[in-house]
């Protein structure tokens, strides 16, 4: 096991290269299952989520050359069995997106229930529901396996009750072979769908609409092979501009879409951060104190979910009380207990926090919940005064490349060190 150890109190500066993002990088990866042929995809993110779908590719037959650190290519031609087993399934959410892609492909999949974070119930009756609309049949087995086959899928159209991105994905994925139109309404319109869609159609798919509300499937008989580049991470860059405006810093953030970041960019503003926007960069500094503000996070173009700990975690340090409401998952605050460790001052009640800022957090052990919850406490541990130990990192890692050293290199004292194997443990 590993910790994160920061020492506090450095004002981050320099320039940072955000790399290519997870949510995007777990939806392609398993896409090119659809591919008559390799595909070459580039500024995939080197992150664990990203090793796990290798890995999962690898096991079902498929080849993964590793042609650089972010670059490979992916020849799915010779998948022996359509199946993802819990071993594998269980380490990360994106997992299912395979069942929408072996659908698509083979007629039939069988993927055991995923993982992912841990924000309470994360059910799956939407993508049920347009798998059944496209003519298959789903079967929840026992031990938690999915099953999901059909004859032939047929286009449909289909309305979603709530607005999911993995719904979404997933249903892209399966319509985009199958016979005739397919209408999907009320999807999600985050980055990452868009950029599913140009990757697809850069195969030689006919879908249109991503990024509406709407989203046409032209259903192709053929998909073929694809040289493609993943887009910039949209969170990824949120973290390292709160990171800059919570340590009073100044820092460049390279490599992004601003547009993407623009709901951020707005938020900090309003508590007190400049932003400056470049063709493909934003500077994000603050010299004057942190203000209070409010927000609720909702899907894209409202304040990303993936954002709030961050976010919560700097106004637990501005002037005033702030309320941040969650409206997306149902217990996405769990980490405020950690952050609570370090002298923070937040109460929750259900899917509301309410902020008062404290002019200092302190050093302490803390935890991290999940992934975007050890973004946040390392945020906090940069703003300390003190040392913070984070544990449990490998959530932190499912979804940062390099983040210590990308720490490291805008001023951050943070080392990354083993945690010795507690006695107990070794004796059980
Ligand atoms: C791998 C990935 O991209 N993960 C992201 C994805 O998760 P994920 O795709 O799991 O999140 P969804 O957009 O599907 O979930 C949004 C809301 O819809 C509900 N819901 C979802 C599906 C369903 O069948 N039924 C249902 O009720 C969920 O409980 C939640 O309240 O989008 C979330 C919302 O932006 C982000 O926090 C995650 O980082
Ligand atoms: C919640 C997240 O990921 P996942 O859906 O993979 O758990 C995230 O990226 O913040």
């Amino acid at each position: 096991m590993e910790k994160y150890v920061l020492t506090g109190g450095v004002r981050l500066q320099g320039e940072v290269v955000i790399s290519g993002a997870k949510n995007a990088a777990v939806a392609i990866i398993p896409a090119a299952i659809l591919a008559e042929g390799p595909c070459v995809i580039e500024n995939i993110p080197n992150i664990k989520d990203v090793a796990v779908l290798f890995k999962i590719l690898y096991e079902m037959g498929a080849s993964v050359k590793v042609i650089n650190k972010n670059t490979i290519k992916v020849d799915t031609r010779n998948i022996a069995v359509p199946e993802v087993p819990y071993e594998m399934a269980r380490h990360m959410r994106a997992s299912y997106y395979f069942l929408g892609a072996m659908l698509g492909r083979y007629n039939r999949a069988r993927v055991s229930m995923p993982g992912g974070c841990d924000f309470g119930v994360r059910p799956i009756d939407q993508h049920i529901k347009g798998f059944e609309a496209l003519g298959a049949k789903v079967s929840l087995e026992q031990g938690g396996m999915i099953e999901v086959v059909a004859d032939n899928l047929i286009g449909s159209h289909i309305y979603f009750d709530v607005v999911s991105v993995g719904a979404t994905i997933n249903l892209m994925l399966a319509a985009v072979k199958a016979k005739g139109l397919t209408v999907l309404e009320n999807v999600a319109k985050e980055p990452h769908i868009v950029d599913l869609a140009n990757f697809l159609n850069s195969m030689g798919a006919d879908i249109r609409g991503a990024g509406t509300d709407v989203i046409k499937i032209h259903g192709v008989p053929h998909l073929g092979t694809t040289n493609y580049s993943i887009i910039p991470d949209q969170i990824e860059a949120g973290t390292y501009m709160i990171a800059a405006a919570a340590t009073g810093g100044d820092v460049l953030v390279k490599n992004v879409i601003p547009k993407h970041l623009e709901s951020i960019t707005a938020k900090l503003i309003k508590a007190g951060a400049q932003v400056d926007e470049f063709d493909d960069c934003l500077r994000v500094r603050r010299s004057g104190p942190l203000e209070r503000t409010s927000l609720k996070t909702m899907p894209h173009p409202g304040f990303p979910t993936d954002m709030q700990p961050q976010m919560t975690t700097m106004l637990a340090m501005a002037n005033g009380t702030s309320v941040v409401t969650e409206g997306v998952w149902d217990n996405r605050f769990r980490y405020v207990d950690e952050l609570r460790r370090m002298g923070a001052n937040i109460q929750v009640d259900g899917k509301v926090a309410v902020i008062e800022g404290v002019p200092q957090l302190h050093g302490a052990p803390v935890r991290a919940t999940d992934l975007r919850a050890g973004a946040a406490l390392m945020i906090a541990g940069l703003c300390a005064d003190g040392v913070t130990e984070i544990e449990d990192i490998y959530h932190i890692e499912r979804g940062y490349e390099d983040i210590e050293v990308k720490l490291r290199g805008l001023g951050a004292d943070i080392r990354k060190v083993m945690v010795p194997e507690p006695a107990l443990a070794k004796a059980l």
